[in-house]
């Protein structure tokens, strides 16, 4: 798979287990951190978690892994309740990451591995496989102080991984990463979604969120505001057309129907079409003028839809 490959559209049809979040709230005394909130997350699915500070995704996902109790509502991993056992299944990432700083890495990562029930030869096994794939085998000898911040973060995946998750939940694993590093984890994701594991992580990096994943949820004050594929929640927002007509008179959108706004700019017009607004009339509308050099209907972006959503 080359780098640029975008993994969006339909999650490949292998078997797998199913993340359900069903109707989590939680509430940390007065703060209200998660109103009933629900999603699910495929076999081989990538889902992206998104939201402005404070949003409630930790939250979410530490309900998720089980650490976190909700006040109501399920977490199901398949057809089980999140519990101790099936906890053991999961490949997590905390944001605040988790390592103890003064053990050496190859050690650390075996004996997480053993945590979740590797004999030891699979757990070294395991150790060497994943710190080859994530670029860090030359620095199992290290103790993780000794690394980088990004070399810790890909110990962080290594400890997510070893133990052959059936499910990854990764909290902001792309943050303070070099292009690279962020290279081989979203590879890695791809692989992990090509093997049916279901992927849910969070982050503040629209553009890669619309790179790699199958759906998206954009969430604000602890509600789910929309969730989908990009294509579908891109389809959602308002569409704009793009219009170079070199001839066309100022103000000469103005009587077309179905137009919301137009700025016209020198020779380009950008024109607001309101819902079910026919294009085909405003391209005739603009022939009508002269010449037309460009018509290009253009959706807005992850970013520009997620400020709409979260400043709604
Ligand atoms: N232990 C806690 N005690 C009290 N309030 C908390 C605690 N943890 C989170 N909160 C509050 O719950 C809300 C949701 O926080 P959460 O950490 O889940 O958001 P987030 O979307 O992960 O934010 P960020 O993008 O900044 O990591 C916030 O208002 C936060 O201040």
């Amino acid at each position: 798979m080359t780098r640029s490959t975008t993994v969006r559209g339909d999650p490949p049809r292998t078997r797998g287990t199913t993340l359900t979040i069903d109707g989590i709230s939680k509430s940390y005394g007065t703060v209200h951190a998660l109103d009933d909130m629900s999603f699910t997350v495929q076999p081989g699915e990538i889902f992206g978690f998104v939201g402005s500070n404070g949003a409630g995704k930790t939250t979410t996902m530490r309900i998720a892994l089980g650490v976190l109790a909700a006040d109501a509502g399920e977490v199901r991993i398949g057809e089980k309740p999140v519990d101790l056992d099936v906890r053991r299944t999961v490949g997590y990432m905390p944001e605040e990451r988790g390592l103890y700083p003064k053990m050496k890495v190859g050690a650390q990562l075996a004996y997480l591995a053993q945590l979740h029930g590797l004999s030891r030869p699979d757990a070294e096994a395991a150790v060497q496989r994943w710190t080859e794939r994530l670029g860090i085998d030359g620095r199992v000898g290290d103790t993780v102080d000794a690394l980088s911040l990004g070399n810790q973060q890909r110990v962080q995946l290594a400890a997510a991984l070893v133990h052959d998750p059936a499910v990854l939940v990764l909290d902001e694993p792309f943050s303070g990463l070099d292009p690279v590093a962020v290279d081989v984890m979203s590879d890695v994701l791809r692989e992990k979604a090509a093997d049916g594991v279901p992927v849910i992580f969070s982050s503040h990096q629209l553009e890669l969120v619309e790179r790699l994943c199958h759906r998206v949820g954009i969430i604000a004050g602890g509600r789910m505001r929309a969730i989908g594929t990009v294509d579908e929640l891109r389809a959602r927002g308002e569409a704009q057309l793009v219009v170079h007509a070199p001839q066309a008179p100022a103000g000469w959108a103005s009587t077309v129907p179905g137009i919301a706004t137009a700025e016209q700019s020198g020779e380009h017009t950008l024109l607001t079409l309101a819902p079910g607004a026919d294009d085909q009339a405003v391209l005739s509308a603009a022939l009508r003028t002269g010449p037309v050099h460009e018509f290009t209907l253009r959706r807005p972006s992850l970013t520009e839809l997620f400020r709409e959503v979260v400043t709604a």
